[in-house]
């Protein structure tokens, strides 16, 4: 009975794949050493792993201390430390698949994967490099899976400089490589359109925060 049950319920979701990245994976350089590259619709079924997510990912909201005072995170937050089990499987591909793809420029895999829900365009992050370990002495590379309601991933130079914006749609990637965390800062803005809500699921190495 269970089985049947799973089976019916299978057969009506949609089936998760994700696609290759050689060849599928356009690269920007920015200036100082930077770049980012983007693979459009890197995830297909992108709904039914958006779902899983929201319902399986114990979701936390957090206060952060900022200028003497405690403040909310404007999103919700999880993270999954390496050998942590992940909440869903195509997770774990997706990092190997990643791991594959960059291991010349990497030269290590992806560990961590920290995940972010943006509840609506209230919810954002403020400009920063991921800075807490490696990333603010050596070059790296972040990943970053993006489902859920279109954002804008934004990239200005550390210093300030000309901004560089990214839509990052449902089920889309986008990799920060090279000097990146060091020397440009990133940030997902508020927006007063009415949008929905956004996962991002975002990749590591050992010791990148
Ligand atoms: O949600 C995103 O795409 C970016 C998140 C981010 O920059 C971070 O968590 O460090
Ligand atoms: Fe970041």
């Amino acid at each position: 009975m269970r089985g049947t049950l799973q089976g019916s319920l299978l057969d009506v979701a949609d089936e998760i794949t994700i696609g290759p990245l050689g060849g599928a994976v356009e690269r920007n350089e920015l200036s100082r050493g930077a770049w980012v590259d983007v693979r459009t619709h890197w995830v297909s079924g992108a709904d039914e792993l958006f779902a899983r997510l929201v319902e399986r990912v114990p979701w936390r909201a957090e206060r952060r201390r900022m200028y003497e005072r405690m403040v909310d995170v404007p999103r919700l937050l999880c993270s999954y430390r390496e050998g942590e089990e992940l909440p869903d499987a195509t997770l774990a591909t997706a990092r190997e698949r990643l791991g594959e793809h960059y291991r010349d420029e990497l030269g290590e895999p992806f560990s961590s994967v920290g995940m972010c829900l943006y509840r609506d365009g209230r919810d954002s992050v403020a400009w920063h490099g991921d800075t807490f370990g490696r990333g603010r002495t050596e070059d790296t590379i972040v990943a970053i899976l993006s489902l859920g309601a279109p954002r804008t991933l934004a990239l200005r130079p550390v210093g300030g400089g000309t901004v560089r914006r990214f839509e990052v749609g449902h089920g889309d990637l986008l990799v920060m490589g090279g000097s990146c965390q060091r020397t440009w800062e990133h940030a997902v803005p508020k927006t007063a359109r009415a949008v929905g809500p956004r996962i991002s699921a975002q990749f590591r190495p050992r010791g990148v925060g």
